[in-house]
């Protein structure tokens, strides 16, 4: 391997094909089936893989990674099966997300470590660098045990950087991260994917990737529930009934004059509260404090009930 292997060019045998695509792959640990007939690929930009915890994101991960073989399908990066030709992994890196850092180790050490591994020519060099463009490079020398998790997040960053993938995956990078060290990680993302690398990030959180990535693939139990841009997938969760909890200074007036309102379906008034069905949630959140005030109500809460992403896969599912 080469101490400086770069993005693919367009001289690279590599640069023609998919970086990664998974034809009918399965993975079951024992009886649990953790991913079930997933066909999809990968491009260039950032792709996010999204679902709820025990989705099977981690599984499909380590299965591009080469480091679990799929039990039936075929899983190929850059037209080669990772298990059969170890060499594609030049290319490829995966940022897990639990992965103890030893602590003693500075994060310069850790990245050189890797380096060495990897069979770099240059192992300081290519760390200084992968440290470089993770912004770690000024507190290289520290010890990984007293990093921040963002700091934490950063150098595994780097260690993954070290040989240039240009096939990048990441379990949950988001996990732990405040706004700023969040905001920090995307834009990292971002110049990758500029560059020229294939991006593939899982979150259980819509929030954390529909900012970042180009396409969003849902998976739910194993499958692959939905695939699209964020404002398609967003369009699916918001075009669908809605109910909303409201408590306010007058529920029984409030209630009735609702019921007058084209976005709104139903009221029950429950102990203390109004349950609200609306079928354009967008439109009733825009509306309800003006409709309030109209009628000298002062709106105590108003609290979607089925927001959680249990609630947005089902209905993703059930398409
Ligand atoms: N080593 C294992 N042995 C047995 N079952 C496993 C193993 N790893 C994962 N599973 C199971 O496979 C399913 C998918 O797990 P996976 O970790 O791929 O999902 P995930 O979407 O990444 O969730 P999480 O974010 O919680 O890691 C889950 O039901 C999980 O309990």
């Amino acid at each position: 391997m080469s101490g400086s292997s770069s993005v693919a060019s367009s001289a690279s045998p590599i640069a023609s094909q998919i970086p990664l695509a998974f034809d009918h792959v399965s993975h079951w640990y024992g009886d649990v089936v953790a991913v079930n007939d997933v066909t999809c690929s990968i491009e260039a930009g950032i792709t996010g893989l999204l679902g709820p915890n025990g989705a099977g994101k981690s599984t499909m991960l380590q299965m591009a990674a080469g480091l679990l073989a799929p039990s039936s399908g075929t899983v190929r990066v850059y037209g080669e099966s990772p298990l059969e030709r170890p060499s594609i992994f030049r290319h490829v890196a995966l940022v897990p997300e639990r992965e103890a850092l030893p602590a003693m180790l500075s994060a310069r050490a850790f990245v050189e470590a890797r380096a060495v591994l990897l069979g770099l020519r240059d192992p300081k060099l290519a760390a200084l660098r992968a440290l470089t463009t993770v912004e770690m490079d000024t507190v290289a020398d520290r010890k990984v045990g007293g990093f921040s998790k963002g700091m934490r997040q950063r150098t595994k960053l780097a260690a993954a950087l070290v040989h240039e993938p240009t096939l990048l995956l990441l379990d949950e990078p988001f996990n732990g991260l405040d706004p700023r060290q969040r905001m920090h990680m995307m834009r990292l993302l971002e110049d990758r994917a500029r560059e020229g690398t294939a991006v593939l990030l899982s979150s259980h959180i819509l929030e954390e990737i529909e900012g970042v990535a180009s396409r969003i693939l849902v998976m739910l139990s194993g499958r692959l529930a939905a695939s699209g841009d964020h404002r398609t997938l967003r369009r699916m969760m918001t075009d669908r009934p809605h109910t909303v909890r409201i408590r306010s200074t007058n529920d029984r007036t409030l209630a009735s004059v609702l019921l007058s309102s084209p976005t709104v379906m139903g009221v029950d008034i429950e102990a203390g509260a109004l349950m609200v069905r609306t079928v354009d949630y967008t439109g009733f959140a825009h509306h309800i404090g003006a409709v309030a005030q109209g009628a000298s109500i002062t709106l105590l809460e108003v609290q979607p009930t089925d927001e959680s992403l249990e609630h947005v896969f089902a209905y993703l599912v059930a398409r």
